[in-house]
């Protein structure tokens, strides 16, 4: 391995509300590896990935790159020394081609930028050499998610960068195209690039990182090789104690049919059918997985039947009565909740406190009013249960929620959606970018309320979550149902990739 191409020392960041997000971080990469950075929600990665970019400014501490000390103040800064960054929220231009985003915001000092046909060769050439196969006069609003991806390293590396920083980056991806994007980043490691790999996900680091640094509460808890450690050692070394991403589920016991959906078809402004005749059903005391690589449907079946749009058609039968035209409200009232996938936009106001997110859905009901007035002593009690018992990270229920780290909004909506004890839950994504110690307690929540005879929909990226907490499946792509797997044990994670990737297709009518 070569020397140490990147030295953040003695990182330390206070927050202007105070809070100590980064405590005397130290982390160091060498050149020509692949190096993990993990930790808990709220352990401070982002903080110290956002003082290497300039978003925020270090309290205390220094950066050193390639030997030199570095004052970045903002992304285009970091870019220009060689450190670029893979985004989990794509930063793409939908309606250009390839080759326009990746050239959008170039220096004009890089001869690429102003002339079409060398842009064009410049990207054909990059994706040659790093295996990345992608047009580069494709519109990009018309690629798969890992496509997308792939745009957004040929960015970074036409900017020339020598260190990439990629965020959660098979958070999206199917076991196939995991398996690729792989296959590229020890491609571009042989090219003595030196690369960031932030994740929660443990078998993943194991599979292709070289070290692991781990984050808890703000301080480096160390660094160690990969080669001399075992999954429980790191999910020790990141949360204090073992936690084993293994579910013992006690064997179903179906009920009544809870939900039934019938030919639901629903088609955007543009005319697109995002959802193509989609029929399933859901008994009581049964959790139905719903796998898709993203852009398939999968969102815009959960949204539908939480009653988000209108001109939807066909049946949707909750507990035997249709709800399909029926308000948000009175979905909700009917007994459904909804964790949905984008927490940020949908999930959470970001500027009203934790209380105020925490009672967001109930804020009418009796329980929190006493003589027609909020009840505040009730409320903060709720909240403050809730927050212990999903283990939020904050300073008080008072702080507003968007000063949470990602991993920690999240842990609210969760709570929120399952503290009003619904008949079904609809879970998007519940456990994205969230640390195995509360991801442990999320599916073992998603157990519970099916064990109570309630029904789940658990829609996931993640196909090792789908495997571990479904008792059946259905797989969507192209916005139809592709395949459903009444017993989803009978099925493994490679044959459902097949499925999702449209490389295999059954008629799914009725479930
Ligand atoms: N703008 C901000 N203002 C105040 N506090 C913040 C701000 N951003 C983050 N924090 C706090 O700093 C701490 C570290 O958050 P950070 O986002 O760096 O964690 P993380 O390790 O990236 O977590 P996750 O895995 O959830 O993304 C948390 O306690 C968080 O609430």
């Amino acid at each position: 391995m070569g020397k140490e191409i990147l030295k953040m020392e003695h990182i330390t960041k206070i927050y202007p509300n105070g809070v100590m997000a980064n405590r005397d971080v130290s982390f160091s990469v060498r050149e020509g590896e692949i190096h993990a950075l993990m930790g808990e929600n709220g352990a401070g990665k982002s903080t110290l990935m956002k003082i290497l970019f300039g978003d925020e400014d270090a309290t205390e501490g220094d950066i050193i790159f390639e030997g030199n000390k570095i004052q970045p103040k903002s992304a285009a800064d970091t870019i220009r020394l060689g450190i670029g960054m893979v985004h989990q929220h794509f930063m793409l231009v939908d309606s250009l081609r390839v080759y326009e985003n990746v050239i959008l915001g170039m220096e004009p000092k890089n001869g690429i930028m102003i002339d079409k046909e060398k842009a064009i060769r410049a990207v054909e050439e990059t994706a040659k050499k790093y295996n990345l196969k992608i047009d580069p006069m494709a519109v990009v609003g018309e690629l798969s998610v890992s496509q997308k991806q792939k745009v957004e390293i040929l960015k970074v590396l036409l900017r020339g960068a020598k260190l990439l920083i990629l965020d959660e980056p098979t958070a999206v991806l199917t076991p196939q195209e995991t398996d690729e994007l792989f296959e590229q980043l020890l491609l571009l490691k042989k090219n003595d690039h030196t690369i960031i790999f932030i994740s929660h996900k443990i078998r993943e680091v194991m599979q292709i990182c070289d070290n692991i640094t781990v984050l808890r509460a703000g301080r480096t808890v160390g660094s160690i090789p990969v080669a001399n450690a075992t999954e429980e050692d790191i999910s020790r070394f990141m949360v204090g104690r073992d936690v084993i991403l293994k579910m013992n589920k006690k064997p179903a016991e179906f009920g009544d049919t809870l939900l039934k959906v019938t030919d639901l078809t629903y088609e955007n402004k543009e005319g697109r059918k995002l959802l193509d005749h989609v029929s399933f059903s859901l008994k009581k005391g049964q959790i139905l997985g719903i796998a898709g690589v993203e852009g398939n449907g999968q969102n815009e079946l959960a949204e539908a039947i939480f009653g988000f749009y209108s001109g939807v058609k066909g049946s949707i039968l909750f507990d035997g009565k249709e709800i399909l035209g029926k308000s948000i409200r009175a979905i909700r009232d009917d007994g459904i909740s909804y964790i949905p996938e984008d927490r940020i936009k949908t999930g959470a106001a970001g500027n009203i406190s934790l209380w105020g997110n925490m009672i967001a859905d109930i804020i009418d009901s009796p329980l929190l009013k006493k003589h027609g007035l909020l009840n505040y002593k009730n409320i903060h009690e709720r909240a403050d249960k809730l927050i212990s018992d999903f283990g939020v990270l904050c300073q008080n229920d008072d702080q507003p929620i968007g000063m949470l780290s990602g991993g920690n909004m999240q842990k609210v909506v969760v709570a929120r959606e399952f503290s009003s004890d619904p008949k079904l839950l609809i879970a998007n994504q519940p456990t994205r970018g969230i640390d195995v110690g509360a991801n442990e307690f999320i599916w073992k929540k998603i157990i519970e309320q099916r064990d109570a005879g309630k029904g789940v929909i658990l829609i996931s990226a993640d196909l090792n979550e789908i495997m571990e907490l479904s008792d059946s499946i259905l797989v969507m792509c192209g916005g139809q149902a592709a395949a459903y797997f009444e017993d989803a044990k009978k099925v493994d994670e490679f044959e459902l990739g097949n499925y999702m990737l449209g490389l295999k297709h059954q008629e799914v009518s009725e479930s």
